[in-house]
């Protein structure tokens, strides 16, 4: 049996980068309306962390990532990546998508190597590092596969290899699993998790499930509805490893989350 890559050798980012949002507000301007969808954020996030975003529908969970991303610039206040303002995407920040976006004529591999190939990495270093990615994310045996023949969950993952691929310090999801059936957006949650335990990543999360939220978050903040305000911001103590939903922390923090996002203000 050929040896396994040594995953712990997928680089961490040696940089401690962190996000600083800093009186942040987002003003969208549509057909003479404006509509004030974030308003007063401010947050510091730690590399390392995983920051879950968890608030009702419209209430700019979206637009705070975004923002972070670089695909939109706040109204007022400043983003900050590893101390850098923010004014554009970059190679610092990965970002995964509710729907995985993977180029149809390439094979898994090759939309793994995409961002590589772009940034001149040499051939033999794109493909150790695609394959160590494809491994981590559980694909090492499909890398020859075009994403249509694969399942939704296994392109989901195919998405995060590509987004890690340059190794960013940060990692941004938008809802990744939620276009996923309950079984499979159960596993990608906990390979996510594994995923991040094992690379080090500073994560923002976007979801509309507490459980979610809870499970993923090594912090968790919930959303007022729009104009998005900061109700609740919470280190969670629930443990790293093993099965974080069986412990009592787990429902007593869900049920926290849970009367944040139905009572704003609290
Ligand atoms: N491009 C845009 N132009 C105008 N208004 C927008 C735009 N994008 C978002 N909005 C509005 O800003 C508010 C926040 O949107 P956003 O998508 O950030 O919320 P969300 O919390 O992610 O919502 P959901 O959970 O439903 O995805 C909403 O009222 C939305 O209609």
């Amino acid at each position: 049996m050929p040896a396994k890559p040594d995953l712990a050798a997928v680089p961490v980012s040696a940089t401690a980068t962190a996000v600083a949002l800093t009186g942040v507000r987002h003003e969208y301007r549509s057909g003479g309306r404006r509509i004030l969808a974030l308003d007063g954020i401010d947050l510091r996030l730690a590399a390392g962390e995983s920051l879950a975003v968890v608030g009702p529908s419209g209430c700019g969970k979206s637009t705070l990532l975004r923002m972070i991303a670089g695909f939109l610039r706040p109204s007022h206040g400043e983003i900050r990546v590893g101390g850098i303002p923010v004014t554009r995407p970059g190679p610092d920040r990965g970002v995964v998508f509710q729907q995985p976006r993977l180029f149809p004529w390439l094979s898994v591999h090759g939309n793994v190597a995409y961002g590589l190939r772009e940034a001149g990495v040499p051939r033999r270093a794109r493909s150790e590092r695609v394959e160590q990615l494809l491994d981590l994310v559980g694909l090492g045996d499909v890398g020859a596969l075009r994403p249509y023949e694969l399942s939704g969950g296994m392109q989901q993952r195919a998405a995060i290899a590509r987004a890690l691929a340059p190794d960013p310090a940060i990692l941004l999801l938008d809802e990744p699993f939620a276009a996923l059936d309950a079984l499979t957006r159960e596993r990608l949650q906990e390979e996510l998790r594994a995923i991040w335990l094992r690379t080090g990543k500073t994560l923002v999360l976007v979801t509309h499930s507490v459980d979610e939220a809870a499970l993923l978050g090594s912090r968790i903040i919930v959303l007022s509805p729009r104009p998005g305000t900061v109700v609740l911001d919470e280190q969670s103590a629930l443990p790293r490893v093993g099965q974080a939903r069986d412990v009592p922390e787990f429902a007593a923090l869900r049920s926290r989350i849970l009367q944040a996002v139905r009572t704003p203000g609290s």
